[in-house]
């Protein structure tokens, strides 16, 4: 009895994890019940961090160049006089909602934010956010690492889809909290180099109900090439 008991059971679990590997049966649970059955959380560690633990990885370092330090300061300098507020920026995206509620025990996951995911500075994505909560905006200001090349020595499309959606999905959580990217159109105007860095403007168009429209622009340091222009929908859950 207690065999059958143990091989039921091992059988169940087994069941259970072939189910959870599903796409269309993970989906289904995703859309009944919400992410948290979506993520895989059996294969995800726990812990639970202490904020001095948690590096911003938007400050300054040796990989900037002079023009992405010279857009940085600028913004700082608009900070300083209220308009703008520089974002923090961690690895994990869990980290975000820890430090916003540092009353309330969150774990932290050993999942890696997309843009955050290589530990060598200047590699991959380096960008800083900043938002100006009356005007409901974002910019983000970006410099593309080699490891991000799609066409030689210019920047990966998807690269590019993904710090528009960024900066968009970040204006969009600080104006409407828990959203996720529902449509994102995008016309490539010219290419942006390796190396180079760029400025991406969101802005928050208008909302309904539910949904938040947002459209985003890439330009040059100087503002006079313009290299991408998009328009994001993002729906709250
Ligand atoms: C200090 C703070 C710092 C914060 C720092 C944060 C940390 C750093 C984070 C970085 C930020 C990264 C941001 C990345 C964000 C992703 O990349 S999310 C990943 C990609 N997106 C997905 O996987 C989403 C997959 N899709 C879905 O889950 C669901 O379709 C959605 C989008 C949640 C919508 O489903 P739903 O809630 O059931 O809504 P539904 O009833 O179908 O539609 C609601 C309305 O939206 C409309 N709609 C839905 N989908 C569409 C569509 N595709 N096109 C047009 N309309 C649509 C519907 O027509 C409907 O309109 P109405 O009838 O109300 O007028």
């Amino acid at each position: 009895m207690f065999k059958f008991s143990v091989r039921l059971i091992k059988g169940l679990m087994q069941v259970t994890a072939w189910l959870q590997e599903q796409p269309v049966l993970t989906n289904l649970l995703y859309r009944i019940s919400g992410p948290a059955s979506y993520l895989p959380s059996r294969d995800l560690t726990v812990t639970w961090p202490r904020a001095e633990e948690h590096k911003d990885f938007s400050l300054p370092n040796s990989s900037w160049s002079q023009s992405m330090r010279n857009l940085y300061n600028k913004y700082m300098e608009l900070s300083q006089q209220g308009s703008w507020i520089r974002l923090p920026s961690y690895n994990a995206t869990v980290t975000h909602f820890t430090e916003q509620c540092p009353n309330s025990a969150k774990p932290q996951v050993t999942t890696r934010l997309f843009t955050r995911n290589l530990d060598v500075e200047g590699l991959g994505f380096e960008y800083v956010v900043f938002y100006n909560q009356a005007e409901q905006r974002t910019v983000c200001i970006f410099q593309a690492g080699p490891y991000l090349e799609g066409s030689h020595g210019l920047i990966h499309g998807g690269a590019i889809a993904t710090i528009i959606d960024s900066t968009a999905g970040i204006c969009a959580i600080c104006t409407a909290g828990k959203v996720m990217t529902a449509n994102l159109n995008i016309n490539y105007r010219s290419p942006i180099v390796l190396g180079s860095t760029a400025e991406v403007q969101c802005r928050v168009d208008k909302i309904e109900d539910r949904k938040i429209f947002l459209s985003a622009e890439i330009r040059n340091v100087d503002g006079q090439v313009l290299h991408t222009e998009a328009t994001i929908l993002f729906v709250q859950v």
